[in-house]
């Protein structure tokens, strides 16, 4: 989220979670008073997450202070040790681009508090776009799995079924241009979420 009205429809919506992308590495780069601003109008119960890639310990630490995330989420080459460090709840983002290969770093972050697999490639940043093959979503994991990359209305149903999440994570599938969420996509999107909720298309 880059924009406050975008993550209170989110909100509005029923979204548990919305992020705010803090690394440089983004086109969805926001600056930390923006993104206090935006975690500040979330209401209760719905998770404000902070996006971090390689970025320093003091950037991680002006965020924790400045932002007040509930959950950091990591996506570079951070260790375990490295994302636990703050003390604070963290969710790892794992690429899964090269496929069955990747799954042994899911082995990687016993201390995160959930993984998040996404589609694109390794050291390549989120927000790609880009799906990998579902089927591979391992079910013996001790922690909560999360389905990203390249999800939008028309296939998150079947990528539940087939995944089996915790949880979705979507970005350029509801946006109109990177950072601005289009009303209707998100709409649609948590539309076909709670069809599968509700035991629908998807079940
Ligand atoms: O979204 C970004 O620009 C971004 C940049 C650097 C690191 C992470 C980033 N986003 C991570 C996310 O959690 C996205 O929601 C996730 O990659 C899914 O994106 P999409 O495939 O566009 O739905």
């Amino acid at each position: 989220m880059t924009r406050v009205e975008d993550a209170r429809l989110a909100a509005e919506l029923g979204a548990d979670a919305i992020g705010v992308v803090i690394t440089a590495r983004s086109k969805r780069r926001v600056e930390l008073a923006q993104a206090r601003a935006i975690v500040a109008a979330m209401p209760p119960f719905v998770t404000t997450v902070a996006l971090l890639m390689d970025d320093s310990a003091e950037t991680v630490r002006a965020v924790i202070e400045q932002v007040q995330p509930d959950l950091l989420q990591f996506h570079g080459n951070e260790s375990d040790a490295w994302c636990a460090q703050f003390g604070r709840p963290y969710l790892k983002a794992v690429a899964m681009g090269e496929g069955a290969a990747a799954l042994p770093r899911l082995r990687d972050y016993p201390r995160a508090s959930g993984l998040l697999l996404d589609g694109h490639g390794l050291g390549e940043p989120g927000g790609s776009g880009k799906a990998f093959d579902w089927s591979l979503m391992p079910a013996d994991l001790p922690q909560p799995l999360l389905l990203a990359g390249g999800l939008h209305a028309g296939n998150v149903g079947e990528a539940i079924r087939v995944a089996r999440p915790w949880a979705v994570d979507v970005a350029s599938g509801i946006e109109a241009s990177p950072g601005i969420k289009d009303p209707q996509r998100l709409k649609d999107f948590i539309a076909a979420v709670r069809a599968v909720d509700r035991g629908g298309a998807a079940s």
